[in-house]
């Protein structure tokens, strides 16, 4: 069964690099995947999946960071210039772009559940020879939006396990869930999965990721090392004045935003773990001679656990009212998005340790692996299963990358693509053997 798999797969391959790279230049960001969502549910379709779309897996009130209504407007324009398909779009429009494809095998078992993530990053792709996704001609065609993180493969990947599946579904037994996630990026999208419900009756799930440092031909089957977050836009706004003049008469809201900026790097740190903080974009001003009243910050604070993490969003709405006090400017807060820390149960990480191994296709199987890491939403789904019973757990594919995640020169060995489906197809197939112990 595991061969008639990675045969098929392996006849897939030239298909899946041609979807992964046509993914990769039609790049779109967080809750602007329109292109995106209309291929996949129609792929989806074609392959026999029953389809929950949009709304029906997104609720509008848990969406954070959403982009403003012209943004979304634009961008949907955009996509169907792009080759978005027009008839599924009503069901995204808005900024509801997330897919849940279901297949019921009609025997007894499991909901399993796989996730995927489909957005992009804000990052401007390298157009340069030495880059290979230019040089072969799939570099993004969309200014400011990248595949720098992989997610163009994740999706790749859900596509390639939802056709597997399909194939061999007079194998499976219970119910696969293929979900397909928005706006993981700045972890805004998978919060608004969870209060639709979308992992409430899913016993076993697993989310993916490649690259992350992992070595090529390795596999994490229980990455643990997830970073809480919470990420602000901070608005500040003074008064402007003649800045040779009547500078006393102004109220300086880029200085508040610098001040806020060395602050907020200065937030000591917790001995309860590892934290982070980054201010990744500031703007400011309007002209040079003028006492600049207007000043916008994006931030992101990160700790090891929820507490730690916690502690250094404290400590950094101090430093910002402290420096708009300091400077008498206002300032506003807005909550763009957020992610818990969470762990893999230990039983499913032991199952994909296993499956992994039959696959003979892993140098090495790693249960977990220390170091820095990254945050993610996916623990919100990873925690709402867990709560409620369910074995969770978030794999690793290792690939060789041409250059950090969210660098501008940024690709994967595709052949990775491969290797996350056949394992996760084998997860689904050999459920039976799961047996809850460790
Ligand atoms: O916080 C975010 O915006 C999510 C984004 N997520 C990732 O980059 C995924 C990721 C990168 N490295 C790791 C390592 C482990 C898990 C997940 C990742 C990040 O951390 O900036």
């Amino acid at each position: 069964m595991v061969n008639e798999i990675s045969e098929r797969v392996e006849k897939l391959f030239p298909s899946l690099q041609k979807q992964r790279r046509d993914l990769h230049k039609y790049a779109e960001s967080g809750w602007l995947e329109f292109r995106t969502s209309t291929l996949v549910a129609d792929r989806l379709e074609k392959l026999g999946y029953s389809l929950q779309l949009g709304k029906e897996v997104i609720d509008a009130d848990s969406r954070m960071g959403l982009p403003s209504a012209a943004v979304l407007a634009e961008q949907e324009r955009r996509a169907l210039e792009q080759g978005a398909i027009a008839r599924w779009m009503p069901h995204f429009s808005g900024g509801f772009t997330g897919i849940v494809a279901t297949l019921e095998t009609g025997r007894p078992g499991p909901v399993m559940g796989f996730r995927v993530d489909m957005d992009a990053l804000d990052l401007c792709e390298v157009l340069d020879e030495a880059h290979r996704p230019f040089r072969e001609g799939f570099a993004s065609a969309n200014n400011g939006m990248m595949h720098a993180c992989g997610h163009d493969g994740h999706t790749t990947i859900g596509l390639g396990l939802a056709e597997v599946l399909m194939h061999v579904r007079d194998q499976l037994c219970g119910t696969i869930k293929l979900i397909f996630q928005p706006a993981e990026e700045g972890t805004r999208g998978a919060k608004s999965m969870v209060e639709a419900g979308v992992v409430d009756d899913v016993q076993y799930f697993t989310a993916v990721h490649i690259g992350t440092g992992v070595p090529a031909n390795h596999i994490v089957c229980g990455n643990d090392t997830f970073m809480a977050t919470t990420k602000l836009d901070v608005h500040f706004t003074g008064v402007a004045s003649h800045a040779g003049g009547k500078p006393e008469d102004g109220r300086n809201a880029l200085l508040a935003a610098a001040q806020a900026t060395l602050g907020l790097h200065a937030i000591p740190r917790h001995s309860g773990g590892s934290s982070r903080v980054n201010v990744g974009v500031l703007q400011a001003g309007t002209g040079r001679n003028v006492v600049p009243s207007t000043a916008m910050m994006k931030v992101e604070t990160r700790g090891s656990t929820n507490e730690v993490n916690d502690f250094i969003y404290q400590q950094a709405l101090k430093v910002i009212s402290g420096a708009a006090e300091m400077h008498q400017v206002k300032f506003d807060i807005r909550l763009m998005g957020a992610a818990q820390s969470s762990t893999p149960t230990p039983a499913w990480v032991n199952y994909i340790h296993r499956q992994a191994e039959k696959l003979g296709e892993f140098e090495q199987i790693i249960d977990h692996q220390e170091g820095a890491a990254g945050s993610e939403d996916a623990t919100y789904m990873m925690e709402r299963v867990k709560a409620r019973g369910g074995e969770a757990s978030y794999v690793i594919f290792g690939t060789d990358l041409s250059a950090g995640h969210h660098n501008e020169l940024f690709d994967f060995d595709e052949k990775v693509i491969s290797q996350g489906i056949k394992t996760l197809a084998a997860l689904a197939l050999n459920i039976a053997e799961f047996k809850g112990d460790i």
